[in-house]
């Protein structure tokens, strides 16, 4: 394939969510040896470093913790996401807990009008304030790329929504809650739940996938990959994990498809959080993945 001008940018964020540590996560993903590893792939990349994001006090709004450090933070990612499209390059955002999807998605619906994103997680990210479990953002951000829950967070970079629920495709969903349960019927999102996974196999999967957003003619599509998709066997460095995840091989398999398909125009990894990692397996996942995402091949 054609090498690319990669444009990385780190968020230190571990404001949407309860579990400190998860802001290192771009750091331990550098530590990991993510730049020399795409830069032997051929590509270049331009490490623009990390966004910095504000601390306040303690929240008291447990409903959307930190809402506004959050938003702040995804402002700022959301123009850094806009200026690297506007130079041409490709971007690829280190997290950070999920909360960070917003901006992303936010500076990356500036270009594309008609963006497909894969959400490669255990969930589903759907909960508005009405329905979360926790008040954590990070468990929020799909819904708000749709357009759904807080205003402040949904209008970054002024217009919403930035995505199309039938341009959506959830890989490796195993919890979910009731009130994203009833979202994902309601809007029609396809889900490639573990169910799916084991019982088409991950080739099947992949290949409808890549097939679903080709008919869907989008103009780009953003894998947002959150470490707790993977099974905690291999990736238990991160807040939320959940039991019977996506393994380390089907998880190769699936970047190398995407990697074939040509289809992908930005990436985002995150919720590597080194505090709770073992000797930062989980931040070595990542990079490896990001390895197959960008070309690499065993033989
Ligand atoms: N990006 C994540 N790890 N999200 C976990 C979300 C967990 C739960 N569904 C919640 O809303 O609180
Ligand atoms: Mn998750
Ligand atoms: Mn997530």
């Amino acid at each position: 394939m054609n090498k690319l001008n990669i444009s990385i940018v780190g968020v230190p964020m571990d404001l949407g969510q309860n579990r400190r540590g998860v802001d290192m996560g771009p750091s331990a993903i550098r530590y990991a040896g993510a730049i020399e590893r795409l830069k032997a792939l051929g590509h270049t990349v331009n490490d623009k470093g990390d966004i910095v994001i504000g601390r306040k006090e303690i929240s008291k709004n447990t409903k959307l913790r930190n809402l506004e450090e959050v938003v702040e933070g995804n402002t700022k990612l959301a123009n850094e996401v806009k200026e690297i499209l506007a130079e041409g390059d490709y971007p690829l955002v280190l997290g950070g807990d999920h909360s960070i999807a917003i901006g992303t998605i936010a500076g990356l619906a500036d270009k594309y009008k008609n963006l497909g994103v894969i959400w490669y997680d255990a969930h589903a990210d759907l909960n508005t304030e009405e329905t979360s479990p926790s008040g954590n953002i990070h468990g929020m951000p799909l819904a708000v790329s749709l357009g759904l829950g807080h205003t402040d967070l949904v209008k970054i970079r002024s217009y919403t929504p930035k995505l199309k629920p039938e341009n959506v495709v959830i890989i490796g969903a195993r919890s979910v809650d009731p009130g994203e349960r009833e979202l994902i019927k309601e809007k029609g999102i396809k889900v490639f739940s573990m169910h799916e996974i084991d019982k088409l196999g991950m080739t099947k999967v992949m290949e409808q996938t890549i097939e679903y957003f080709q008919k869907r003619e989008v103009d780009g599509v953003h894998l947002s990959l959150d470490l707790d998709g993977i099974d905690p066997i291999y990736t238990p460095g991160v807040g939320t994990p959940v039991p019977g995840g996506i393994t380390y091989r089907e998880s190769h398999l699936a970047m190398e498809m995407l990697y074939s398909s040509n289809l992908i125009t930005s990436a985002e990894f995150v919720e590597v959080n080194p505090i709770l990692d073992e000797k930062n397996k989980t931040a070595d996942v990542a990079v490896a993945l990001m390895g197959s995402l960008f070309g690499e091949s065993l033989l």
